[in-house]
């Protein structure tokens, strides 16, 4: 068996010429991005994880994997098990081919100037309600859960993006039984992707737990339909999809249940990831005293009514949004695809056809060649006017920071991330100039625990306003 292993040429521990096992434990435990960084140092940036996965941590070999067109690999189905929603959309999409026209298709609604032009003014109205609510709850309880409200803020934010209402937790203060289930349910879809036969059983026990576990797509769709219902009744046809659905009229099939799963799985793609980015940057602002204070002082000749564009070239603010997403972007984990038809050759090695290959930012955004002291939060290696430092970033290091993906599966929505972060930050630290770290919120209850995302162990980050 163990000669038999068209990967036995690659480093790697023994057992993974046999089974997947330990991987698949690392998975469930929420360690995975800490198992395979683990072996990376051990056995350098081609380590083989399991019989038939090779995990990749260099640059160029990234570049080649993730490339647009051909040489580029595809996506691994893996992708269709996580979120097995009944039809394939862009992120679970495998070939180039049908991904390009449907990305092609989201484009334009997604672009910057589209969000900027429709969408700004919710998200920043999103922001301000999280500010109030954070200030209000503080006030009763003395400290609050920073990372609870940007969660809410961002799944009101996304609700109306993409279903044309918000949940309005923002107002209430309460989870929306959408974002519970939802929450439950990505439990459940990652475990789910590594053993599929729980899945399929767990769908079929009648229990409550169970069925939020692995059974949440039918509830979601569900809702996704009748959202979409609600809109059209409505004749208020403003969302993400009335755009899409312009441009689909432009010669591109797309049916209703596409829609659905779409929103779906872009209500997925844009909750936590936002939520969880957003509390780890501002806790890392609020660890560093001299950062905080010259942040304020950089946003304090913006005036309350700003707009994104006004932030945007705000040096302070970006260097430390960058330097968060390096090492707190909220999918740092392994984007496994797959070698392509006659295999492909890589940093050497032969890699057959068929093998999935995994690349994970936790590993390539703390490599100390490229990021000098990875593990130290440094905001001027973002910053212009460092060349003589060595902080100073390397083109390598800059091919390296991929926060966002790579390549044709780049984050669609990243242009709507990026404004959330740069006004959340903007409208937290000018209500909040004072804000420090509550004693309950330390390192152990910020480590990173990885579900495909990565959250705070402690699963919330209170501070004291
Ligand atoms: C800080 C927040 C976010 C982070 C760190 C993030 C990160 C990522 C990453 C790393 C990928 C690549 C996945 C892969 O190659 O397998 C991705 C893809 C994607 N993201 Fe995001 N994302 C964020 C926010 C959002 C938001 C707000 C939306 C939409 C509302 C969104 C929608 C998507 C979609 C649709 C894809 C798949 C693109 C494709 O395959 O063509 N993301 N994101």
């Amino acid at each position: 068996q163990y000669l038999r292993n068209p990967l036995y040429h690659l480093p790697g521990p023994w057992y993974t010429h046999f089974t997947s096992l330990p991987l698949k434990l690392a998975t469930l435990s929420g360690r995975r991005i800490y198992f395979v960084h683990s072996l990376h140092q051990k056995y350098g940036p081609y380590v083989r994880i399991s019989p038939s996965e090779v995990a990749v941590n260099d640059v160029k070999a990234f570049k080649q994997i993730h490339r647009i067109g051909s040489g580029g690999f595809e996506k691994s189905t893996w992708y269709r098990d996580l979120l097995a929603i009944g039809r394939p959309i862009l992120f679970t999409m495998v070939g180039h081919k049908d991904h390009g026209a449907r990305r092609r298709l989201f484009a334009k609604a997604f672009s910057k100037s589209n969000i900027r032009n429709n969408w700004e003014d919710s998200i920043k109205e999103k922001i301000e309600l999280a500010v109030r609510g954070m200030g209000a709850e503080a006030a009763r309880e003395e400290k609050v859960d920073m990372l609870r409200w940007w969660t809410f803020m961002a799944s009101d934010a996304s609700a109306h993006l993409m279903f044309g209402e918000s949940f309005h937790t923002l107002e209430s203060g309460e989870e929306s039984e959408y974002l519970q289930r939802l929450q439950t349910g990505l439990v459940g879809m990652g475990s789910g992707a590594e053993f599929p036969l729980m899945r399929t059983i767990g769908r079929w026990i009648p229990l409550q737990i169970s069925q939020r576990l692995f059974a949440v797509n039918g509830y979601l769709l569900d809702y996704a339909n009748t959202a979409m219902v609600n809109m059209r009744s409505k004749g208020d046809g403003k969302t993400i999809f009335a755009t899409i659905a312009a441009e689909a009229e432009k010669g591109e099939n797309l049916r209703d249940i596409d829609v659905h799963c779409e929103a779906t799985g872009l209500m997925i793609a844009g909750t936590d990831t936002t939520a969880i980015t957003i509390t780890y940057l501002i806790w890392a602002i609020l660890k560093q005293p001299d950062l905080r204070r010259d942040l304020c002082e950089e946003l304090s000749g913006i005036a309350e009514d700003a707009k994104d564009s006004d932030l945007e070239h705000l040096q302070l603010l970006n260097a430390t949004i960058e330097e968060a997403l390096r090492l707190y972007g909220a999918l740092p984990g392994g984007l496994p695809r797959v070698a392509p038809h006659g295999g492909s050759k890589i940093g050497g090695y032969q890699i057959p056809e068929g093998t999935t290959v995994t690349t994970q930012t936790y590993s390539l955004h703390r490599d100390a060649e490229l990021f000098p002291d990875p593990e130290r939060f440094v905001v001027s290696r973002w910053m212009p006017g460092n060349e003589n430092s060595k902080y100073h970033l390397s083109d390598l290091a800059k091919a390296a920071f991929s926060p966002w993906g790579a390549g044709s599966r780049t984050c669609l929505g990243l242009h709507i991330a990026y404004t959330e972060l740069r006004l959340a930050a903007l409208l937290f630290l000018q209500a909040f100039p004072e804000a420090k770290i509550a004693p309950s919120t330390t390192e152990k209850s910020m480590e990173m625990e990885n579900f495909f995302l990565i959250r705070p162990a402690g699963h919330k980050c209170e501070v004291e306003l």
